[in-house]
Parts: structure tokens; sequence; C-alpha cells
């Protein structure tokens, strides 16, 4: 069997915000299935929010499957609920007392972040992280898919282009379609 080369990345363990749901487009779950396959091809670990439903299950599982990493951050309250639902969470689960220490340690535990589409969690966890980013509280950069096979820097603020800004506004933030090799990692 052919084995795949290892692509060496900056980075080593990966962030990632997703919805708990996976919407109503395909390609929101080719997203999460491409990156997780990225995650894996370059031997990247996989920070998240510990949820196996929605995106969040599609990620950690395609990412425990190809044999990587998966490190599951999650509430204790929501853990309990979760495994009612949809039962055992993979890879490493730590159950944290609520939703800020889950942030606080998904955040201490990456060296960046991607928010692939999800709803107003995953909105939240994007923001927050580029609000601290932005206050100095660490340098870890934060990706967004747009399209194309694009993964690109979320950018806030003053230095933002306004014509790609407005590009990315007409595609959406659930624009995600493939991912390919992205340039963030
Ligand atoms: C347990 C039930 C529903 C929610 N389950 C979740 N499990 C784990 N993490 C979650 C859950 N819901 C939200 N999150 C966090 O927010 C992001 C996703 O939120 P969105 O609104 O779907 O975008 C995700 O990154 C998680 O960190 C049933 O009662």
């Amino acid at each position: 069997m052919e084995e795949k080369m290892a692509v060496k990345s900056r980075f080593k363990k990966v962030c990632v915000f997703c919805g708990s749901s996976t919407g109503k487009r395909n390609c929101y779950r080719d997203a999460a299935i491409e990156l997780a396959q990225e995650l894996v091809s370059r031997s990247l670990d996989l920070v998240y929010g510990g949820g196996s439903i929605g995106l969040m299950g599609l990620v950690s599982q395609a990412v425990h499957r190809g044999g990587g990493n998966v490190l599951g951050i999650i509430p204790r309250t929501l853990m309990c609920k979760e495994t009612q639902i949809t039962g055992e969470t993979v890879g490493e689960v730590r159950p944290v007392a609520d939703m800020h220490q889950r942030k606080a340690e998904m955040a201490r535990h990456s060296d960046c972040f991607i928010a692939l589409p999800g709803g107003y969690g995953t909105l939240e966890e994007l923001l927050e992280v580029i609000t601290w980013a932005q206050l100095g509280i660490h340098d870890k950069p934060e990706y967004v898919p747009v399209h194309d096979g694009v993964i690109a820097k979320a950018r806030w603020g003053k230095d933002v282009d306004h014509q790609q800004q407005q590009q990315q506004q007409q595609k959406g933030f659930n624009a995600a379609t493939t991912l390919q090799t992205e340039i963030a990692l």
C-alpha cells in the first residue's frame, strides 16, 4: 500500500471550533472531513469542544480513525447529556467545570485556531480568541476556511482589505467548500 508523506507544519496542536450540528449543506460535512484529513496528514493533534454530534463529531471521529490525537474539552454537564444522546466521544476527553474554563483550556492547549461552519457557539468561540489576540492575551493565529481551497487568516479591523472583505461576506461565513493544501497550516 502506498504511504503518504507527512507534510510538515509549524504547528503541533490545532483547535477546531465547529457546529454541534452538520448544517444544511453537504459542503460543511466535506469541509469537516477534509480538515480532519489535513490534520492527520500533517500529524497535527486536534483540540476541540469534545462533542460527538454534528461537525464536531465528524472532525473528531475522522481524525481518530486516521490515527491522530484527539483532545476533547467539555463541561461535565454537557458530557452527560451527549453521552445519553450519542454515546462516547472519541480520543481523550477532559471534563471541565463550565463553558468559560472550556474555552480557556482549548486555547491553552492549542497553537492556532480554525473555525469551521457552525452556529452561535462557534462564532462566539472564534470571536473570543480573536478578541484575546487583539488584547495581547495570546499570539496564536485564527483561521477561517473561505473558499477555493483557501483557509484565510481571520482578520478583523483596520488592516482588512475592503474588497476582499466584501467578497468574503458575499460568500458568507459558512462558505467553506474544499480545504486542500491550506496556506494556514
Ligand atoms: C448536548 C447537547 C447539545 C450541545 N452539545 C455540545 N457539545 C459539545 N460542545 C458544544 C455543544 N454545543 C456547543 N458546543 C460548543 O460550541 C461550538 C458549537 O456550537 P454551535 O452553536 O453548534 O456552533 C463547539 O465548538 C463547542 O465547543 C444536547 O442537549
